[in-house]
């Protein structure tokens, strides 16, 4: 049987005299499943519950409230948005957070004006919670803390230098909050009641925390198999996203996971996705190349962040979304109650 998503001690994994047995654990989860989740992580208790409590309120808000919160430009992956199957079901309700406000801020951070276009497209911040932006923040840089050491327990297990997954100053992050509703409707499997579609993420990691009172989250084995990542107020879940997998020439598996229905209160999730800065372009480390040639195209992190928009509305949009991002205004789901 495969293994199940093992709970890593991170500060004892990345100790001096940390186990031989607890780095062949790591080693194993990362070459084969691709997440692992980590205890004694170092983020304090307060700034995930700061964070997660103000998102909580504000998606509690009534939704005439919350319809105010959409991406004015309908950009999918900018504030609020709703999010329906087919039939006009409620699957999923999220809250998408970029890394600047707007181009300025982008700007002033040091990013060139081409890259500062993708703030075009400005946050959205909910002026019923005032402390959120300055929450999100500190949130969004404690997780990338946890990003960075992960990745050099990686290099650590994987035998070579501490820095060579160094994602730099400059990271490119972005941030989501997700929403699971109670699922009312009978499904026979878990195939039938899929929330969130099986995926890898497109980042170096993802760093998650989830909330709820069953294991809607699954990782993938190769054999494909699927396996419950259980939920743990303490811990944190690593994704490997597929810009690692790239780096390491397929060396590190991408995490490849799911949500399905359950549970009797909402579930919720929130995660980061970090990358290295929008001017890297990543390709397989010369530590991992293969002599006989490499299945990895380089990928530039620009190129990826900016990816096409309309693309991925036509694909999975509804008609009036793509319509509501041509004509730059909000775009709300109708979802049925
Ligand atoms: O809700 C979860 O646990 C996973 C969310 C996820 O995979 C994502 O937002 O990319
Ligand atoms: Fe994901």
């Amino acid at each position: 049987m495969p293994d199940d998503i093992p709970t890593i001690d991170l500060a004892a994994a990345l100790a001096d005299d940390a186990p031989e047995e607890l780095l062949a654990t790591v080693r194993r989860a990362a070459e084969t499943l691709g997440i692992i989740q980590v205890v004694n992580h170092g983020v304090p208790t307060e700034v995930i519950a700061g964070f997660n409590d103000g998102f909580r309120r504000v998606l509690d808000l009534p939704r005439a409230e919350k319809e105010q919160l959409a991406s004015p430009t309908g950009h999918p992956n900018r504030g609020w948005r709703q999010w329906p199957d087919d039939f006009g079901r409620l699957e999923l309700e999220r809250f998408n957070i970029a890394q600047y406000d707007d181009t300025q801020e982008a700007e002033a951070a040091g990013l060139s004006p081409e890259h500062a276009t993708l703030y075009r497209h400005v946050n959205v911040w909910p002026p019923q919670e005032p402390g959120l932006r300055e929450a999100t923040h500190r949130y969004r840089d404690a997780f990338v803390d946890v990003a960075r050491r992960v990745l050099t327990l990686y290099a650590r297990v994987l035998d070579v230098p501490a820095d060579t997954f160094s994602l730099g100053d400059d990271v490119h992050t972005t941030v989501v909050v997700n929403n699971y509703p109670k699922w009312p409707y009978d499904s026979a499997s878990d195939e039938e009641k899929l929330l969130l579609l099986e995926h890898a993420d497109s980042s170096t990691v993802t760093v998650l925390h989830q909330e709820g009172d069953y294991a809607g989250l699954q990782g993938q084995h190769p054999d494909g198999t699927w396996t419950p990542v259980p939920i743990r107020p303490d811990a944190l879940q690593v994704f490997t996203g597929t810009l690692l997998t790239n780096w390491t020439d397929g060396r590190l598996r991408p995490g490849r996971h799911r949500v399905v229905a359950g549970g009797s209160v909402t579930r919720r999730s929130s995660a980061v996705f970090v990358h290295p800065g929008l001017d890297t372009v990543v390709a397989p480390l010369p530590a991992f190349a293969d002599p006989d040639g490499s299945d990895f195209e380089p990928v530039s992190v620009w190129e990826r962040a900016n990816g096409n928009v309309e693309e991925y509305l036509r694909v999975f949009g509804r008609p009036e979304q793509l319509a509501a991002w041509r004509e730059s205004r909000p775009y709300v789901a109708e979802v049925i109650s």
